[in-house]
């Protein structure tokens, strides 16, 4: 057998809070079947303190650069790719400071807080010539690929007339820390920007996001009982996306008052359906696929770690083929499912500017 040599990507880490902490220890996993090598050469933080407690708790075999401070991060000649793990009104300056010192970048999700935003980032990646993705890992999980090889290749369930998506966490916003980014309207806190992304992000997966499959949509949200309606934020969202020339439906809902159980979606086709399962919508594992003709199946996906070494991977075989974004999260997909929000949050009075 031949070792074929895979590509090593040079991870920066900005900000190190949890998603940071996930993301690192899936990069430094020992795995059976890796497509990339990955080493953090360096983290950036409010404090040194936290910075160097971040690297010795999540990649102690490394010994990355540790700064007070971001820029460190985006100046270090030794980093390829920066990981942006900040709140998401953050993203849209970390993001730009980081293309601005020519830096690579994969940005959490959302990768913007809206359209406008996510189109100046896009805008100063291609200007100057790095890599932009948005981290929607979901997208790169293996059961993911079956789903969308078993709806648009094999059309196990022929036809879609409807997909049923629902993503909760219990979290109500006022057992949170006032000042947490997910209670925070400050720091972004919201059902929709959370959580209601994955929902959208599953109906796009079978529905598409080209223009002849732009959806039109309904929605409304139950708000935080904050006494200011400027502080105000969705607890939950429900959404109606009508595929005209599909004829079809997604129904996507987001929740901070109730847990989803294990099957978090449901697709319905004119042979059969496919129900889609796992930790979290952001998290699948399990397909149960029925047909009419009474054949159930359920196939599991298990993953070692957490699963963000999949997206992390697709990063660096882009980066080394010098491709500037990523063909299963693409920067087109990342700006309509900003605009859908957009519009969403426009139905329902939803603002994040005041
Ligand atoms: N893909 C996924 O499954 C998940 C994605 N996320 C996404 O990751 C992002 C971060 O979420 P999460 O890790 O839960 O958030 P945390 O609050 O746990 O961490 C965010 C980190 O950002 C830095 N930061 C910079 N400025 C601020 C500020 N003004 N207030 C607070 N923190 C700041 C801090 O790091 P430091 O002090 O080191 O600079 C902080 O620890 C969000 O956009 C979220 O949507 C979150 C969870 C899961
Ligand atoms: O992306 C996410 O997925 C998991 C949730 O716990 C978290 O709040 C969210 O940011």
């Amino acid at each position: 057998m031949t070792d074929i040599e895979l590509p090593v990507l040079r991870w920066g880490i900005v900000g190190c809070g949890l998603i940071s902490t996930w993301f690192v220890s899936d990069l430094v996993l020992s795995r059976s079947e890796a497509a990339a090598n990955h080493t953090i050469t360096a983290i950036g933080s409010s404090s040194l303190e936290k910075g160097n407690k971040f690297a010795s708790k999540n990649c102690p075999s490394q010994s990355p650069a540790v700064y007070d401070s971001y820029s460190g991060v985006y100046n270090d000649p030794n980093v390829d790719v920066v990981y942006i793990g900040t709140p998401h009104p953050l993203h849209h300056k970390n993001v730009l400071d980081a293309i601005a010192a020519g830096k690579h970048v994969l940005c959490e999700k959302p990768m913007a807080m809206n359209a406008q935003e996510g189109q100046e980032m896009v805008v100063a990646a291609r200007k100057k010539g790095v890599f932009l993705m948005e981290a929607v890992w979901t997208r790169f999980f293996p059961v993911t690929k079956e789903l969308q090889r078993l709806v648009h290749e094999e059309k196990a369930i022929g036809d879609i007339s409807v997909a049923w998506v629902d993503f909760g966490i219990y979290t109500p916003i006022q057992s949170k820390d006032p000042g947490s980014r997910t209670a925070s309207k400050k720091l972004g806190a919201g059902a929709l920007l959370d959580l209601g992304i994955y929902s959208l992000t599953w109906a796009s997966l079978i529905f598409g996001t080209a223009s002849s499959a732009s959806p039109d949509i309904s929605a409304n949200m139950v708000f935080s009982d904050h006494e200011d309606p400027n502080d105000r934020v969705d607890e939950q969202t429900a959404v109606i996306l009508r595929y005209p020339e599909q004829r079809a439906q997604a129904i996507c809902t987001a929740s901070l008052l109730y847990k989803t159980p294990e099957i978090f979606a449901r697709i319905e086709g004119s042979k059969g359906s496919i129900s889609v399962g796992g930790v979290a919508a952001s998290k699948p594992g399990f397909l149960i696929v029925k047909t009419k003709d009474g054949e159930e199946k359920k196939i599991d996906f298990p993953v070692e770690g957490r699963g963000f070494h999949f997206e992390a991977d697709a990063v660096a075989l882009d980066i080394q083929a010098g491709r500037l974004e990523n063909n299963t999260c693409s920067l087109t997909t990342t700006q309509s499912i900003l605009s859908y929000m957009d519009s969403i949050m426009a139905a329902c009075g939803l603002s994040y500017s005041n």
